[in-house]
């Protein structure tokens, strides 16, 4: 029995519960989803000056998740904001979901399209791309054009876009298999899978299956070198919460 902390970057109570029951949807039944966000922060992260923001929380949160239990921790933003810092705070496996999604796709297909919100967050998922070394695996990328919380506005506009873009990536790129580029669109891979018949990969759900996946095999972050705990310092203002 595992428990896994999984939190969303962004302040959006809706695109946390999007993305909660994902996670709670595809657990193992022995699995406790801790689902969060920062208590302070920004409501969608949507370039860099949002996810530097972002990371802070999402350190608090590590923080906060081991202290009740969590044995390993999700990052549920596709831009993966603090992801290193967080693996130093964490003793657990801590894996973003743009790299899950982006490693479960390479395993089903030789290349993947991105669908994503905005054309400046395509940028930040090509950078994530040379960061894990996946650029050659990608086809392509595309935007929605819509900003983030228009997948919570609830006029399904969003989602439907997310399906048309979808639809038009497997048509045009050339690509086996799909990742969807928002935690907010965590509800619709299964749904787009059985429509397309390729593997439409979702990052949320991705990424509880291999922190779930790591902590069967016995492993956690390694603490040797780079993702070694913090050097102990004190921690002046606001940060000190992080101490
Ligand atoms: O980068 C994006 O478009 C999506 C990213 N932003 C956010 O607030 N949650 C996310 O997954």
């Amino acid at each position: 029995a595992f428990c896994i902390q999984v939190i969303n970057p962004n302040t959006s109570p809706e695109m946390t519960e999007t993305i909660a029951s994902a996670a709670r949807r595809i657990a193992s039944p022995g699995t406790t989803i801790l689902a969060s966000c920062p208590t302070q922060g920004v409501e969608s992260i949507e370039g860099h000056f949002d996810e530097a923001i972002a990371a802070i929380g999402v350190l608090e949160q590590v923080k906060q998740g081991k202290a009740q239990g969590a044995q390993g921790h999700v990052i549920a933003c596709f831009g993966d904001p603090g992801l290193l810092a967080a693996r130093e705070l964490a003793s657990g496996p801590v894996i973003g979901i743009a790299e899950a999604a982006m490693h479960m796709a390479t395993l089903v297909a030789t290349r993947f399209s991105i669908v994503t919100t905005l054309p400046r967050t395509v940028i930040i998922a090509r950078h994530l791309l040379r960061q894990y070394g996946f650029e050659h695996h990608c086809a392509a990328l595309h935007a929605i054009d819509l900003p983030v919380l228009a997948l919570e506005d609830g006029t399904g506009l969003a989602q439907q876009k997310v399906r048309e873009r979808c639809i038009q990536a497997k048509r045009e790129d050339g690509s086996g298999a799909i990742v969807l580029g928002c935690g907010g669109m965590a509800n619709l891979a299964s749904e787009l899978t059985q429509e397309l018949g390729i593997p439409v990969i979702d990052g949320v759900t991705a990424a509880v299956k291999m922190v779930e996946s790591l902590l069967a095999l016995g492993f956690g972050t390694s603490k040797y070198g780079d993702l070694a705990y913090p050097n102990k310092k004190p921690l002046s203002g606001c940060f000190d919460m992080l101490s």
